[in-house]
């Protein structure tokens, strides 16, 4: 049985004020003995004071990225010492923001990942198509790369301390969010793919859908049998669409 997980990517996004106050309000609204694993990604800078406010509750910290190295002279990046520090035990990595605006690729985020679990952080591994890929019927061939890239560093065995996040491009920040039909299709791909490297990996390894997820279109997204949570963007920047996408994933429970 995998326990859901729903994770907001706050984005660039909030100020110092509004992010403490919406951690605030996600810990004091989750249902009481929660069965769902919920997470929250703000921006790095607003990271203490989140963590701060998250203490003793259950609610993960996570950052939006993790560098592929530890220290050194690597301006802009915040390793994953680093991340520890301040109680991060989530880092998204391989973002189609960061793939598509910042141009990083399959081998920079295959090391952003193998740091991560070098230093026992849980990798959040976006993958997913952009539509024009999807239009020319690539999109089992994208995530295939994708998550082989990662792989082929890390090892399949990595995936017992990872997540995966199916995330289509032309379903994040469109309010066009792939029918569940659609997303369980992948997913089931993507498990498909990893049960021939490794079945009780395969099968124990927890695959979230994002894009476009939001309060009403949640519980049939986490109805179907391979989707096991969301990552979700606009709609975690509040409590409340927030807490209605959680309570739906507990729903499956
Ligand atoms: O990119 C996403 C989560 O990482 C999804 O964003 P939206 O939920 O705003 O579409």
């Amino acid at each position: 049985m995998r326990q859901p997980l729903v994770v907001g990517n706050w984005k660039m996004n909030g100020t110092r004020t509004s992010a403490r106050d919406l951690a605030a309000a996600i810990a004091g609204g989750l249902p009481a003995n929660c069965p769902v694993a919920v997470g929250v990604c703000p921006s790095f800078v607003f990271i203490p004071a989140v963590a701060e406010q998250l203490q003793d509750t259950p609610v993960q910290v996570g950052a939006q990225n993790v560098a592929d190295q530890d220290a050194g002279a690597f301006t802009g990046e915040v390793s994953a010492p680093m991340l520890k520090e301040f109680g991060c035990t989530l880092a998204i990595v391989g973002h189609s923001e960061r793939r598509l605006i910042y141009g990083e690729g399959d081998a920079l985020v295959a090391a952003r990942y193998q740091k991560a679990i070098e230093h026992g952080i849980c990798p959040l591994l976006c993958i997913g198509e952009t539509l024009e890929q999807r239009e020319a019927g690539e999109t089992f061939a994208v995530v295939d790369r994708q998550l082989q890239a990662v792989l082929d560093v890390a090892g399949i065995d990595s995936l017992k301390q990872a997540v995966i996040a199916y995330e289509p491009v032309w379903a994040i920040g469109t309010g066009r969010t792939a029918t569940p039909q659609q997303a369980q299709e992948v997913h089931a791909h993507i498990r498909r793919q990893l049960a021939a490297q490794g079945e009780e990996i395969a099968a124990q390894v927890r695959i979230l859908y994002g894009g476009s997820v939001n309060a009403d279109n949640a519980a049939s997204l986490f109805a179907m049998a391979d989707i096991d949570g969301g990552l979700i963007g606009g709609a975690s920047l509040k409590a409340d669409s927030f807490l209605s996408i959680v309570k739906a994933a507990a729903q499956t429970v």
